[in-house]
Order: structure tokens, then sequence, then C-alpha cells
């Protein structure tokens, strides 16, 4: 009697497009392919370009079992070097992405294909049209959520503000007259937070404002996939996970992905990454040659815009520090214009500081010589710090960067606060604290357990080890 190979699983995995997201959904895909699943990977086109530009991949059809795809997001062109408007992909995907993704999968599922049958969608979690497809053409859906848990949990109370009569604030005077302190005691699983931690995008008097409904129908959707993904660990988060349990399909934490997808190190796909701007190398030579915890490094992420002004003052309060720095100045950092340092701070720092446009983010908060961190807290930026046992002086942007840093900052004891109005004095005061301080070395300490932590979690017999293999057989198989 002729045998029946049995198909190997394949899953289609869709990030929103933006570099915060892409990274950790590539660490996943690796994770599944090594456990013998086929993989697609969806891009819009505009970043399978950047991602082909800067090198991160160098050909679609090279890995085994392993596509790149690419669907349009119905934007116009613009700056194919720069990230793009963040408003605009959130209004535009839903809209434009639902076809062009039922169509791809359907192909894929084609009998003519030679792709194996689609098993199972792992979608991030703010790109919800995907459960739709799922549904319409009866395949598991699985979402990944990319940033914190505790951010997760203000994106699900988002329609809470809207009953409560908080979402949209009444006035614009909200945001400066002390009503953002607001203690907000009824979310369960979260302490000692307040109005301004939640993720910012209720701070607007817009009724209609996209950002705020975008995250709340994505938050509210979640229910109606299979299983959520997590990249975090259940000791750092514990308490927000556990009440989160109640309100969620199972959640598996499997972070931090960082970790986790150490593991691979033999298969091809150690060549590819998601860097969407070209790295320079050469800041770890640069590194080498410093003191162990010597050295302040600076990086605001992929979409953080700040005015000429605001990099002024970093620059000033950095140079003031009288500490190394390595500071990475995005093309795109500042807003409407390319960012333009005064030739006194220049030539004041050149033996002690360096800069770079883009630069290895994971090896660099790993490297010895690294002392501290200048942040937005971004959530991967946040966990890549824990994982260098590197503590932190956060400057959030958006999104919820306001409520890892107040997670850093009075739950984990890793962070230190800049307020947004940033002056050089207190960017000076904040590093000579973290470099020299007592308070530096408290925090210091504390990274370097909860880094301790994030690898029993990802190691063999690890909350998160162990949830990724249960992820697996439960879940996608
Ligand atoms: O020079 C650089 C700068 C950044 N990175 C990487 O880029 C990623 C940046 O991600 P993150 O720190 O999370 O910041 P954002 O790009 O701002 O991330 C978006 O996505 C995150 C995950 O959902 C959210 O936590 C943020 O609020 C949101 O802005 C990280 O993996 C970094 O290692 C580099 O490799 N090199």
């Amino acid at each position: 009697m002729a045998s029946t190979v049995p198909e190997r699983p394949h899953a289609v995995l869709i990030p929103i497009p933006a570099q915060g997201h892409v990274t950790p959904m590539l660490k996943l895909a690796k994770l599944l392919h090594s456990r013998g699943f086929y993989i697609t990977f969806v891009n819009t086109h505009f970043n399978q370009n950047r991602l082909l530009r800067s090198g991160a991949i160098s050909s679609l059809d090279s890995l085994p079992e392993f596509r790149f795809e690419s669907i349009p997001d119905g934007l116009p062109p613009s700056d194919e070097d720069a990230t793009q408007d963040v408003p605009s992909l959130c209004d535009s995907i839903p809209k434009y992405c639902i076809a062009p993704f039922r169509d791809l999968i359907t192909e894929l599922n084609d009998p003519s294909s030679p792709t194996p049958t689609v098993s199972c969608i792992v979608s991030d979690g703010v790109m919800s049209f995907t459960l739709d497809v799922a549904k319409e053409l009866r395949i598991p859906e699985v979402l990944f959520w990319t940033p914190s848990a505790c951010g997760v949990m203000g994106y699900l109370h988002y329609q809470h503000l809207i009953e409560r009569g908080i979402f949209p604030l009444k006035d614009a005077s909200d945001l400066t007259n002390g009503y953002l302190e607001t203690p907000i005691d009824w979310i369960s699983g979260m302490k000692n937070v307040r109005l301004r931690d939640l993720p910012t995008f209720l701070r607007t008097v817009d009724s209609k404002d996209i950002m705020f409904h975008f995250c709340n129908r994505a938050a509210q959707r979640s229910s109606m996939a299979s299983a959520i993904i997590l990249n975090t660990f259940d000791e750092l988060e514990r308490p927000v996970l556990d009440a989160m349990a109640s309100m969620l399909p199972p959640i598996y934490t499997i972070g931090p992905l960082s970790l986790l997808s150490r593991q691979i190190t033999t298969s091809p796909l150690t060549s590819i990454s998601s860097n969407l701007w070209k790295e320079d190398p050469a800041c770890l030579e640069w590194l080498q040659g410093r003191e162990p915890g010597s050295v302040v490094y600076v990086n605001y992420g992929s979409i953080t815009v700040m005015t000429n002004e605001q990099l002024i003052e970093f620059a000033w309060g950095l140079a003031n520090s009288k500490h190394d720095f390595f500071w990475v100045i995005r093309p795109d950092l500042v807003k409407g214009d390319s960012a333009v340092l005064p030739q006194e701070f220049l030539s004041e720092t050149k033996e002690r500081g360096l800069l770079a446009s883009w630069c290895p983010q994971e090896a660099v908060l790993s490297h010895p010589s690294i002392g501290g961190f200048l942040t937005h807290s971004g959530w991967n930026s946040t966990l890549e710090s824990i994982c260098g046992g590197v503590p932190t002086i956060s400057w959030p942007f958006f999104a919820e960067q306001q409520t890892n840093c107040r997670y850093a900052c009075t739950e984990w004891g890793i962070g230190m606060e800049i307020d947004s109005n940033v002056k050089r004095e207190e960017v000076e005061r904040l590093v000579r604290e973290l470099m020299e301080g007592e308070k530096g070395k408290e925090m210091r300490r504390r990274a370097v357990e909860w880094k301790e932590s994030a690898i029993r979690a990802t190691q063999p017999g690890g909350s998160s080890f162990q949830n990724f293999d249960r992820l697996v057989k439960d879940a996608l198989l």
C-alpha cells in the first residue's frame, strides 16, 4: 500500500509594516521554521523593497520553505528610507490590505500552488482585518501582540475609556492642566498607574481619532483569535497577565524572543534580518576599546521624531555629563528636516562620542562597555535592554511607550524618566545618576536580575520555552 507523506504545516505570518513589529514577527517565523513549518512571511511592497535595499534579505527565493510575499498598503509613494506616517498606515491598512491578503491565501491554497496548504495564520494583533479572511477561508488564526502585556492591557481598556467618558478629552487644556495625572485604579492587574501611563492615543479631543479607534477595534476583536502570543515572560508581567487571562483566548508568553530565537544557529535563516535601515557595524569595534559599563547608548527606535531644538538639548546634556556615548540618529529622526548638531558639540565630544544612523542594537546592548541606555521605551528596546542587563533613562514618545516607561521606573526598578519637554540640565543630571549615582547602581543590579530571569524563562524548562512548545502543539498544529 502506498503511504502518503503528511504535508508540512504552513504558517502565514503578517506583521504591521513597522520595524518594531516586523522584527519580533520574523524571529517567531524563524522559530516556527525550525520546528518544521513551511513559512510565508507577508510584507507590504514598501517594506519588502526596504528589506531588500538594506541587505536584510538578499533574495526572495533562496531559502528553502521560507518565502517572502508582499501586498500593497494603499498609500501613495513616500520617501523610501523614512518611516511611513503611522496614522495614514493605520487608516489605509484595514481598507486596502484585506483583498490582496485574501487573494494571496487563496492563491497559496490553489491545488496548482507548489506550497503546502495554509494551516494557520499568525497575524499582528493590530492587523485585525486578517481575522475576517481567516474566518471566511476557515483557517485558524493566532494573534501576536508585539507590545508589552501592560501596554496591551491598556488597549484592552480603551472601550472602558469611552464608557467612562474619559475618551475623548473634553478640552485640549486637559493635556496640560494635571488631568492626565488622574489615578486609574480600576484596571485589574495594573497598580500605580495614571491616565498618562496608558497608551497615548487617548490624549485627544477628536472623537474620531484614527489611532484610538484602530487600536480599540483591534483589542476588541482579539477574542476572535484562537490564541494570543505575547513577547514577554511571566515573571516580568505576572499580575497583568493573570488579569488578562479572563479577557482573551489562551495566552502564550514566549519572550524575550531575542533570547528564545538564539536557539536558531545552524539554519540558513540566520543570514536574514529585519533591518529596514542599513546597519553601521563599525560601532562594535569602537565599543570594543571602551571600559566595561562606561558608555551611554542613545537610540529612540524606528518611529520617534523630535525637533532639532530637542536634539540639541539631548546633545548638550550628553556632552556636559562628560560620559562616553554612542548615539544613533536615524536619518528621519528630526521632523521635517535633517538633524543639525552644533560644530562646538562635535569638536568637544569627538574623543568620547560616536554617532551612527542605525546599528545592530541587540549586539550593542549586550556589549560589556554599555552602562546605560537612553531610550524611547519601545517594547523591543525595553526587552533587549533587559537581556543586556542595562538600566535605562526613558523619553517615551507615543503609543504604549509611556506604559513601558512607568513599569520600568516603578515596578521593575530599572528606569528613570525624562520630562517630555527635554532640557539639557536634566539630561546631564540623569545621565550622571545613571552612570555614577547610587540609584544607577541599584537600577543596574535590578536589570541584571531581570536579565537572569529572562534567561531562565527562555532556557529548556523555562516558562517561555515551554509555552513555545505548547503554542506549536496546541494552537498551531
Ligand atoms: O539603530 C537601531 C535602532 C533600532 N533597532 C531595532 O529596532 C527595533 C525597534 O523596536 P522598538 O524598540 O519596539 O521601537 P519602535 O520601533 O518604536 O516600535 C514600535 O513597536 C513596538 C512593538 O509593538 C512598540 O512597543 C512601540 O511603541 C512602537 O513604536 C528594536 O528591535 C531594535 O533593536 C536596531 O536594530 N537598530
